[in-house]
């Protein structure tokens, strides 16, 4: 795989115009994140635009809900013939097995993504907050243990856990990082982060980076940066 086509840029945007602007601005890119905020704002008719373009696409919804509630969104999102969808896998086995059947008996492609620990959470949020007596990192695996156990196909971590995920879990998990910033941007609400070469090193598939590319005053520039930096992985 080429470096370019490990970069999954989102559409953190709230209008199509806004989507297709940006999907006009950066022409390379070839696999885009439909997200909750997108998602929410104009619907499914965004899936097709990016679809007619070629485009490949992750709809980052991040299921959790019950079993039975899980698996009629998942066979709602089999018809949209996305390739990657997130749901969490606090959601527990039987939402996530749940989950991974509708996807399966809708004959669909798309592959599912359990969310381990967003990357704003830290070590101090994760034991204080949501009083989980693991260490973060101990907690993230166990998650992508758990789906991949209810047949999940990857999991969603920062670039902090995935070298260790990558060594339990095998190759043929998928391993998608958000909270990747090359040394030059801003971290922002991100809090585990590394660079986009360090996390490929690691063992990540894709890579999700938002704000370093669309925030950037020149973002196919930023983006064509990160490649350059990616290519001596
Ligand atoms: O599922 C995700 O994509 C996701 C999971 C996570 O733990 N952290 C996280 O930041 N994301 C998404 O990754 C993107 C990161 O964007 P930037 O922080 O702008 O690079 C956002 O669209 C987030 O919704």
């Amino acid at each position: 795989m080429n470096p370019e086509e490990r970069i999954i840029v989102p559409l953190d945007v709230n209008s199509t115009e806004a989507a297709i602007a940006l999907v006009e601005q950066l022409p390379q890119v070839s696999f885009w994140k439909v997200g909750l905020e997108l998602f929410t704002s104009v619907g499914p008719s965004i899936l097709q635009i990016l679809k007619d373009q070629g485009k490949q696409i992750f709809l980052d919804l991040k299921l959790h809900d019950i079993p039975n509630t899980m698996a009629g969104a998942c066979r709602s999102v089999a018809s949209y013939q996305v390739d990657l969808l997130t749901i969490h896998a606090t959601a527990g086995r039987h939402a996530l097995q749940a989950s991974k059947e509708a996807i399966t008996t809708a004959n669909s492609s798309t592959k599912l993504l359990a969310i381990t620990v967003l990357t704003s959470i830290n070590s101090r949020e994760l034991a204080f907050d949501l009083k989980i007596p693991l260490e973060l990192p101990e907690y993230a695996l166990q998650m992508a243990i758990l789906a991949k156990e209810s047949g999940i196909d990857g999991a969603v971590c920062s670039p902090h856990e995935v070298s260790q995920l990558r060594q339990i879990c095998g190759d043929d998990f998928l391993l998608v990082c958000p909270g990747v910033r090359p040394t030059w941007a801003e971290s922002g609400d991100q809090k585990r982060v590394m660079t986009p070469k360090q996390a490929i090193q690691a063992g990540a598939n894709y890579l999700v980076i938002g704000r370093p590319i669309t925030a950037a005053e020149n973002p196919l520039q930023a983006w064509s940066k990160i490649c350059d930096e990616l290519a001596t992985v």
